[in-house]
């Protein structure tokens, strides 16, 4: 069964706590918060502050997505805040392993994500280490972008990866054009976490589209 992560760039951001209360209703797995920085990506999102004042609006998991320079410099704000578990981008670390054992040392599990030009060689060092790879479906920056079919490949290729390696029990999440039509071709191809801003969000039945989408 899919974990269904609800990706809140796509909510109301003057009723965010009620959009958080609404997909857990509508039976999200995980709370998706994308965070920019204006630097890694051409957009800017949500700090601290903002994870902070959300925290108490669900118990659900918190899966914060980094999009932002030198992460090491903030990944202690984002646990304090109520951060669950974090991934941070390879391509956005100098010293990747060193901040993927931040993450790990504070006690949470630790994702690394990868945009849609970077090859899942650039894991072979750290992938002991982690407890999930993303994905990047689309080029990260903005919601409501159209899926990257080349991804399909690239999943294929991780899973084969990860089951050479012993690893068959990490998470593979995909991030970003993910709908009721792009779902099962990514689930085939061996993702089982699925981030879905435009899909659950804009539609007036939450329930139904997580459904969908699961
Ligand atoms: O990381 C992201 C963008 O960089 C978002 O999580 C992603 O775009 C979700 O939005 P949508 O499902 O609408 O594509
Ligand atoms: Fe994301």
């Amino acid at each position: 069964m899919s974990i269904i992560a609800p990706s809140i760039l796509s909510a109301d951001f003057a009723a965010l706590a009620d959009d958080i209360r609404d997909v857990e209703r509508a039976g999200a797995d995980w709370i998706h918060i994308d965070v920019m920085d204006g630097h890694f990506v051409p957009n800017l999102t949500f700090g601290p502050l903002i994870v902070e004042a959300v925290r108490s609006a669900t118990k659900l998991p918190f899966d914060v997505h980094l999009m932002i320079e030198k992460p090491e410099q903030y990944i202690p704000a984002f646990i304090k805040a109520g951060a669950d578990r974090i991934t941070i981008h390879a391509e956005a670390c100098v010293h990747l392993h060193r901040v993927v054992h931040l993450i790990k040392e504070a006690g949470l599990p630790a994702g690394v994500a990868l945009n849609p030009a970077t090859p899942i060689s650039v894991l072979e060092h750290v992938l002991d280490d982690l407890d999930l790879v993303l994905i990047m479906t689309v080029n990260p920056g903005f919601g409501g972008q159209k899926f990257i079919p080349g991804s399909i490949q690239k999943l294929q290729a991780l899973r084969s990866l990860l089951e050479q390696r012993g690893l068959n029990g990490m998470h593979v999440q995909v991030d970003g054009g993910i709908n009721a039509v792009t779902a099962p071709l990514v689930r085939e191809a061996g993702a089982n976490v699925l981030v879905a801003g435009n899909a659950i969000f804009t539609e007036q039945d939450r329930a139904a589209a997580i459904t969908a989408l699961r």
